[in-house]
């Protein structure tokens, strides 16, 4: 839960964004690693306020505030898959705001449904991925397997339980119309960050940008809300060298852990994930090569 003193410290602050941080802070340059622990509460606190979300969805600044103190209580220390990935992506999504016209794009609610989606898209990650969850037979492999990307309904069934707690409800005043979409919109969202997702639908998205995008189109609304995460959630790439190596090789300490534990259960793991076996520039290479640069592209 989320004490008085907590949220209060949060939701009372007024000095405007730019004014607290900066004007590098709406630059697509700015490294949100480089934060405290606390001023990240305070920066996503101004993320929101900055886009209008909370007149538009009136939504309490108390509310916001316990919503996202519960959010950064929901990730574990884990090497990368931690709240600074979960705030770095994050604010991501408000440089994309700042700088590009989204608007022009999505609906409000859309722009919305992306940056919520991004504060709750690896909550309660335990620094495994899915192929792990399905070998060790792990609880959450026995929820969500049958419907594959297990990992990613859990992130989505954690944001839920936090929406559905007493106080932190930032959709509390939409209309249950509203109510309904958003969320559907956070679960499709959340499900786009299975890279597999991504691979399946590369093929769609290289015709959208062929053809171009048109706003008449459910399917586009809906195929650009998923690539967008996916910048988002790969958006440490996109930062400085130093930065960018720092955080692969967080990466790959995850990875390393879970071959080690692969190994200890007697399974053989991917090359990605042996220690022994891993090339990290030519994996690092083809990633960005095949995955990254093509979305950004
Ligand atoms: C820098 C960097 N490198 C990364 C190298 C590799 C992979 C990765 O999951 N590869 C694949 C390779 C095939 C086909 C699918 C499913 C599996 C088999 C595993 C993907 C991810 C990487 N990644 C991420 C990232 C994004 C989303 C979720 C988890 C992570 Cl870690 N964010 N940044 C990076
Ligand atoms: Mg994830
Ligand atoms: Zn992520």
């Amino acid at each position: 839960h989320v004490t008085e003193k907590e949220y209060s410290t949060l939701s009372a602050c007024d000095i405007p964004p730019r004014d607290r941080w900066g004007a590098s802070f709406t630059r697509f340059p700015f490294l949100p690693r480089c934060m405290t622990r606390d001023e990240t509460l305070m920066c996503m606190f101004d993320d929101v306020e900055d886009m209008g979300f909370l007149h538009a969805l009136r939504i309490e600044r108390n509310t916001l505030a316990r919503f996202i103190i519960m959010v950064k209580k929901g990730y574990r220390d884990v090497p990368y898959h931690n709240w600074y990935h979960a705030f770095a992506v994050t604010h991501f999504c408000y440089l994309l705001y700042k700088n590009l016209p989204l608007n022009d794009y999505l609906t409000e609610m859309e722009i919305f449904a992306l940056f919520v989606a991004c504060m709750c898209h690896d909550l309660d990650h335990r620094g495994t991925n899915n192929s792990f969850q399905v070998q060790s037979q792990s609880i959450l492999a026995a929820l969500y397997s049958s419907e594959g990307s297990v990992m990613e309904q859990h992130h989505f069934a954690q944001a839920m339980c936090i929406i559905n707690m007493q106080g932190s409800n930032i959709f509390g005043n939409l209309s249950s119309k509203e109510y309904q979409q958003v969320l559907d919109l956070m679960r499709d969202i959340i499900l786009a960050t299975d890279v597999s997702h991504h691979l399946l639908i590369m093929p769609e998205l290289e015709t959208m940008a062929d053809e171009g995008y048109r706003g008449s189109s459910d399917k586009h609304h809906n195929l650009l809300v998923c690539l967008l995460m996916t910048a988002c959630d790969l958006s440490d790439q996109t930062k400085s060298w130093t930065s960018t190596k720092k955080i692969a090789e967080q990466i790959y300490h995850e990875f390393f852990s879970q071959g080690d534990l692969e190994k200890a259960m007697g399974n053989k793991p991917v090359d990605m994930m042996d220690r022994e076996k891993a090339f990290i520039p030519e994996l690092q290479i083809n990633f960005l090569e095949h995955i990254a640069l093509p979305c950004y592209r």
